[in-house]
């Protein structure tokens, strides 16, 4: 069986990023670049007032010393003039220090009467003067192609004098859940059903990586059902099946697809939860074939889908970030199998991260997977661990799960 490792570098090597789309500045958020951001113009254009007060000479502008009002210069109306021996001129926050001077008196340090400005704190040269170009430069690259903008970053391309920008399309992931016993949330359940939770799940899942989900009407343990459901997906750069993945009579998503021109690249990874995922590829489409296990579909979500749509995204080789920790409690030895185990975190007193581990890691429960704060992970024949020992952990919040 394939190492985690080696299915993921499989399945991101196989994914091309999705072409790009001009979007409003306003629509950006959360959208990943597809060209580098330059700025537009220096910011600021030119030396600027840090606070409200009076464009100055400073070799002039000592304690004691009355200056003569020259003139005013707010923000967006600059003082035409210059600022002479002797003279000071009236300055707000953000306005262009006029030519002459080389500082600011704080109106709090100042006494004007009339056209008489009393100094009563030296000013120093260059106090409170933003010089031009100090955020940044014309030209300069403010965010690089590939970067998931952030709320700070819509920020920094307004200021960069961006309307728009040049984001790749969100890759579109289909969903299929297949089973003749699950029925949707809000439905009547039949014997022996379950509610689907997997669709649900991944689709919120695909939001939370920056795809969007496009979630199919459930497939019954039918080949035809699967197929029919297979050629609706082809307008997806990626499909996602849960259910129907392991060896059982009807476990069918492999053989429902392989008439549709299905091709398998693997089946069934050292890994649990998770050990029946299916990768290959449906004429033109990826697919991942996720467990129907609940918390194995999720886990394997994680740690093979989040990546795979950061890939289309335009975001190659973006892997869920693991986290040094220590063992809350003991841990007995592991099999040949990776293993991902939900586990609760708390603080330790220097500040490490604590984990423990769910003392029930069967892949059904879904209530330990909401209560979790991580997946602890153990390599393949990891062996049993003290508490306090090292361990990595994926902090689900991190990726907004
Ligand atoms: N003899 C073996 N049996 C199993 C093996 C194996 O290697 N040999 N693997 C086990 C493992 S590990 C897993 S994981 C499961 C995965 O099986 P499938 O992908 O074929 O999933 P199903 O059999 O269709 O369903 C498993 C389980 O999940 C429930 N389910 C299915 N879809 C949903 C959904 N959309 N929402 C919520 N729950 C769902 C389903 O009712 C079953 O309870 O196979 C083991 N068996
Ligand atoms: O791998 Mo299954 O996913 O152990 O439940």
């Amino acid at each position: 069986m394939l190492s985690v490792e080696e299915a993921r570098t499989r399945i991101l090597g196989a994914l091309e990023p999705v072409g790009a789309e001009t979007v409003a500045l306003s629509e950006a958020w959360g959208r990943v670049l597809a060209a580098p951001v330059q700025a537009r113009l220096t910011q600021p254009p030119a030396d600027v007032s840090a606070m409200d007060g009076y464009a100055v000479r400073a070799a002039d502008a000592v304690e004691g010393t009355r200056l003569t009002l020259a003139g005013t210069a707010p923000a967006g109306h600059p003082f035409p003039g210059s600022v002479g021996p002797g003279e000071a001129v009236r300055i707000f926050t953000g306005a262009v220090v006029p030519a002459g001077a080389d500082g600011i008196l704080l109106q709090e340090d100042a006494d004007a009467a009339g056209q008489s400005v009393l100094v009563k704190e030296t000013v120093r040269a260059g106090r409170w003067i933003r010089p031009a170009g100090l955020d940044f430069a014309t030209d300069e690259t403010l965010l690089p192609a590939g970067h998931r903008l952030t709320v700070r970053d819509i920020g920094l391309a307004a200021a960069g004098n961006h309307p728009w920008l040049s984001v790749h399309r969100a890759p579109r992931i289909g969903i299929l859940a297949t089973g003749d016993e699950i029925s949707l949330p809000g439905e009547p359940v039949g014997p022996g059903g379950i509610v689907s939770s997997n669709a649900h799940a991944l689709a919120a899942l695909v939001r939370a990586a920056g795809g969007v989900p496009l979630v199919l009407p459930i497939a019954r343990d039918d080949v035809d059902a699967i197929a029919e459901a297979g050629r609706a997906a082809r307008g997806c750069d990626l499909l996602v099946t849960t259910g129907g993945a392991s060896v059982g009579d009807h476990d069918l998503v492999q053989k429902a697809l392989l008439p549709e021109g299905f091709k398998l690249d693997f089946w069934q990874i050292a890994m649990r939860p998770g050990k029946p995922l299916i990768w290959g590829r449906l004429g033109e489409t990826p697919l991942m074939g996720l467990p129907g296990n609940p918390v194995s579909s999720l886990v394997c979500g994680i740690v093979f889908l989040w990546p795979a749509i950061a890939a289309l995204g335009g975001r190659p080789n973006l892997l869920p970030p693991l986290r040094p920790a220590r063992l809350a409690e003991p841990l007995a030895e592991n099999d040949k199998r990776a293993e991902y185990m939900r586990a609760r975190l708390s603080t330790a007193d220097d500040g490490m991260l604590l984990a423990a581990a769910f003392p029930k890691q069967d892949s059904s429960m879904l209530k330990t997977m909401a209560r979790a704060d991580a997946l602890l992970l153990r390599a393949p024949h990891a062996p049993a661990l003290a508490a306090g020992a090292a361990v990595e952990v994926i902090v689900l919040s991190e990726l907004g799960l």
